[in-house]
């Protein structure tokens, strides 16, 4: 399926309506209404009109067309890694990074209401659960534990829209309770993330950085990517420069580029802005010993780093 359960397109088709009004006061998100995500774009963006939108790609496609004014996506969670592969996606998009948001998630299990005099349904009579995989890593002991079989969904809400759909009483969905609310699904229980700090990171993203704008004396993100030449230690002489400019790197990912499996990307967060010595000299160092440096975006950090 390569489109929204039935259930939530009235949801969305009004969401859509609201956005279209005003196109770049609206945030697209991938998701059904309800997904940890447009909880993110009401939360971290309050006067925007959340757009839905299916996949990351469309969310993304929705900031270049002009049809969203940003974007805000989910790229880290705290207890299972990486949420989208923003590694690819963002790069190839050609947008910034315009901003971050942390979000703590909670997860609940729910399952299609009882018809007339059939019974509620319990943890004992759910036998699997939908929903986006992130939300089932989350929930990992909690499913094993109680025997339910983890099936992927594209978005938690919309594994809740579709099992309201299929209404069988044994397939239970793991997503926000509101989404229990908006498709009329019962909660089996709340909390079953298996972490109580379970917190994601989102980054807000638009065509035009904001590098600019951004106030020196408030501490900066700076996000960008590299690819080291293929030469030995050329990550270790990267990293040297970070160390003795004394910037602090908060995040470093490795992914590998095309087949050959000899070219590595390196995915990195500095805390600090282009612009001060330190940040230009150790970046000047990276980009001497790269094939490729590209800054994705300078933001205010939306939480203390250190
Ligand atoms: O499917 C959702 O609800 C999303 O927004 C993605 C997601 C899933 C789990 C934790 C954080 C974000």
């Amino acid at each position: 399926m390569m489109d929204f359960p039935e259930l939530a397109l009235p949801i969305i088709e009004e969401m859509r309506e609201a956005a279209k009004l005003n196109p770049a006061n609206a945030i697209a998100f991938q998701g059904s209404p309800g997904a940890n995500s447009h909880r993110a774009a009401l939360e971290a963006r309050p006067d925007m009109a959340p757009l839905p939108c299916y996949g990351f790609v469309n969310a993304l496609d929705a900031v270049k067309s002009g049809e969203a004014g940003q974007a805000i996506i989910p790229i880290e969670n705290s207890h299972n890694g990486r949420v989208a592969d923003i590694h690819f996606l963002l790069p190839e998009s050609g947008l910034s990074i315009v901003g971050e948001y942390f979000l703590p998630i909670h997860h609940a299990l729910m399952a299609p209401a009882p018809q007339k005099d059939e019974a509620r349904p319990t943890l004992k009579s759910i036998k699997a659960a939908y929903s986006h995989p992130q939300a089932l890593g989350q929930s990992r002991a909690f499913l094993r534990e109680h025997d339910i079989v983890p099936l992927n969904f594209i978005d938690t809400a919309g594994a809740a829209a579709h099992v309201a759909e299929l209404g069988d009483p044994t397939i239970g969905a793991i997503s926000p309770a509101i989404s229990a609310q908006l498709y009329g699904l019962d909660i089996v229980q709340d909390h079953v993330e298996d972490a109580a700090d379970n917190m994601t990171r989102f980054v807000i993203l638009a065509d035009k950085p904001t590098f600019l704008s951004v106030d020196p004396s408030k501490p900066a993100m700076t996000t960008f990517i590299f690819e080291v030449k293929n030469i030995p230690a050329a990550l270790y002489k990267v990293l040297g420069g970070f160390a003795t400019n004394g910037v602090n790197m908060t995040k470093l990912e490795s992914y590998q580029v095309g087949a050959s499996f000899s070219a590595t990307r390196f995915y990195a967060d500095i805390i600090g802005l282009p612009g001060d010595p330190a940040v230009d000299r150790a970046l000047e160092e990276c980009a001497f010993h790269s094939k490729e440096l590209r800054i994705l975006g300078t933001y205010e950090q939306a939480r203390k780093r250190g």
